[in-house]
């Protein structure tokens, strides 16, 4: 019997590799490394469980076809090195699952296909073909065209919601640190953390940034495991197998809160609101209290530029930011709405005005300034 049956019977499991896992210092694929890691997602793929892969490691493996030694701080560079990266990672993780008779298909998904309803079901419906037809989904951010403004910048989170899209019962987080650690390993007196049950469990324990070529640290593998919504086990590649068989190894997270949809975890935890508008108490009242849309009768202010489809922070009148979400309108339109009832703005406007500000199922409500389970 195993020490983890959740992660050992798992029918369906995201796997995450770190770049630190999958590259060399020299900016270039680890074919040893990704040979052993693909041998122990071969294994479990055989043994009938579904394996989604989130693999790191683009702008790693294309520093050294570039020429440069460490990770650009210019975005446009990033992209390129990506661009480079990315095709030789697949092309390694072709090969190496060739080897056990398995085909990959690779997924590079943006913000936008978490968020979006649209692109959302498009993505899930591509990766559950890809599980369906028997093919191994490599998945990575499409980092050639994200952009700061709008990306998620690391892997774990992506993992996280990915899990949400397939419906996967856990997550395996590999990285070059075996566990959670009370504080940085790197330095002395650090001591290993089995089990996180929850919040009270990491009270006091330092997450430090990342190390050589990695981005986020162990702040997004906490931040990852806590909106999973399944058991999340961090542990190093090297006992990847241990790891998936259900043994002790590593930091088991047990699952926190309840699941929920992939695009209100994408909303409240990682977009940034691109302009803000202002409700008056009534339209507070609605949408956070009693979960309806927010109608243009409740806006009295909007602030910055944004366009339709992009995140919003909505605030009370006193400009504390009470939701997240996707906004119907350009922020140029909405002073010619602010104030007016649908029905007059569908009968002078045209009956396109009659849409929400915001449509319920596009909002989040966010409480104290952080998400609200
Ligand atoms: N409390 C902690 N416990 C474990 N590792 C930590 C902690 N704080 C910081 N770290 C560092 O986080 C690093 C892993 O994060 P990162 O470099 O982003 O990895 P990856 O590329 O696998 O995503 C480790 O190398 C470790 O030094
Ligand atoms: N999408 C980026 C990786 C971002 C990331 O999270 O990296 P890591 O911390 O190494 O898992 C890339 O492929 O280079």
């Amino acid at each position: 019997m195993s020490a983890r049956p959740t992660i050992a019977k798992a029918r369906r499991i995201v796997v995450k590799a770190g770049s630190s896992s999958l590259t060399t210092s020299e900016g270039t694929i680890d074919a040893d490394r990704i040979d052993a890691l693909v041998d122990v997602l071969a294994a479990r793929r055989a043994a009938g469980t579904e394996v989604v892969f989130v693999s790191s490691g683009a702008i790693a493996a294309g520093l050294g076809p570039l020429g440069l030694s460490r990770r650009p701080r210019d975005l446009a560079t990033q992209q390129a090195a990506a661009s480079v990266g990315q095709g030789r990672l697949v092309a390694r993780y072709t090969s190496s699952f060739a080897r056990y008779g398995l085909t990959v298909g690779q997924v590079l998904l943006t913000a936008d296909d978490m968020m979006r309803r649209s692109h959302h079901r498009n993505a899930q419906r591509a990766i559950h073909q890809l599980l369906a037809l028997g093919i191994v989904p490599i998945v990575n951010e499409n980092d050639t065209v994200a952009t700061d403004e709008i990306r998620f910048g690391d892997n774990d989170r992506l993992a996280a919601l990915v899990a949400h899209l397939t419906r996967a019962d856990a997550v395996v987080l590999l990285s070059d640190v075996d566990a959670l650690y009370t504080g940085d390993p790197r330095r002395p007196g650090a001591r290993r953390i089995d089990e996180v049950h929850g919040p009270e469990d990491l009270a006091g324990i330092q997450l430090g940034g990342s190390g050589r070529v990695g981005t986020g640290g162990m702040v997004t593998k906490v931040e990852a495991a806590r909106i999973a919504g399944v058991p999340v086990v961090l542990t190093n590649a090297a006992q990847a197998a241990s790891a998936l068989a259900g043994e002790p190894v590593g930091t088991y997270f047990h699952p926190q809160g309840t699941r929920r949809s992939t695009r209100h975890l994408w909303l409240a935890h990682a977009t940034t609101g691109q302009g803000r508008v202002v409700l008056d108490a009534g339209a507070v009242e609605a949408v956070v209290r009693r979960g309806k849309s927010l109608l243009p009768a409740g806006v009295t202010g909007v602030e910055g530029e944004f366009a339709a489809g992009d995140p919003v922070d909505l605030c009370d009148p006193a400009g504390a930011v009470v939701a997240r979400g996707l906004v119907n309108y350009d922020a140029g339109e909405i002073p010619d709405l602010m104030g007016r009832s649908t029905r007059w703005l569908a009968r002078e406007l045209g009956p396109e005005y009659e849409r929400e500000i915001i449509h319920r199922d596009d909002l989040v409500i966010l409480e104290g300034g952080g998400p609200h389970e």
